[in-house]
């Protein structure tokens, strides 16, 4: 296949920007998925901390402040992904 028909692009400038572009894109996923795994990590540290106390995993007060974050900065779509993140972080519920 050429650089036209993996991008979809109709000109081979049109290809080389999309090329160009979409290594920046899987270098800013590889970047934001290890900050993921970051957070994973340093919220599991959080709960296990609560849990060894007698407390619980959850803590839904704090998880209200977290999705108010993300919808602030990224509108409702940042609810439904700071949602994702907590799932990934302490599991369903
Ligand atoms: O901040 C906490 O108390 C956490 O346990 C971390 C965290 C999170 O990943 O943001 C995870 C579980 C809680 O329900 C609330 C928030």
């Amino acid at each position: 296949m050429t650089a036209i028909d993996v991008t979809g692009a109709r000109t081979p400038e049109a290809a080389d920007v999309i090329t160009g572009a979409r290594e920046r894109i899987d270098a800013l996923d590889d970047r934001i998925i290890g900050l993921i795994q970051e957070r994973v990590a340093v919220s599991a540290v959080i709960q296990e901390a609560r849990i060894s106390s007698g407390g619980r995993r959850v803590n839904l007060s704090r998880e209200m402040d977290v999705l108010g974050h993300y919808r602030e900065a990224l509108g409702k779509p940042g609810t439904a992904l700071a949602m994702t993140l907590l799932e990934l972080c302490r599991g369903k519920i």
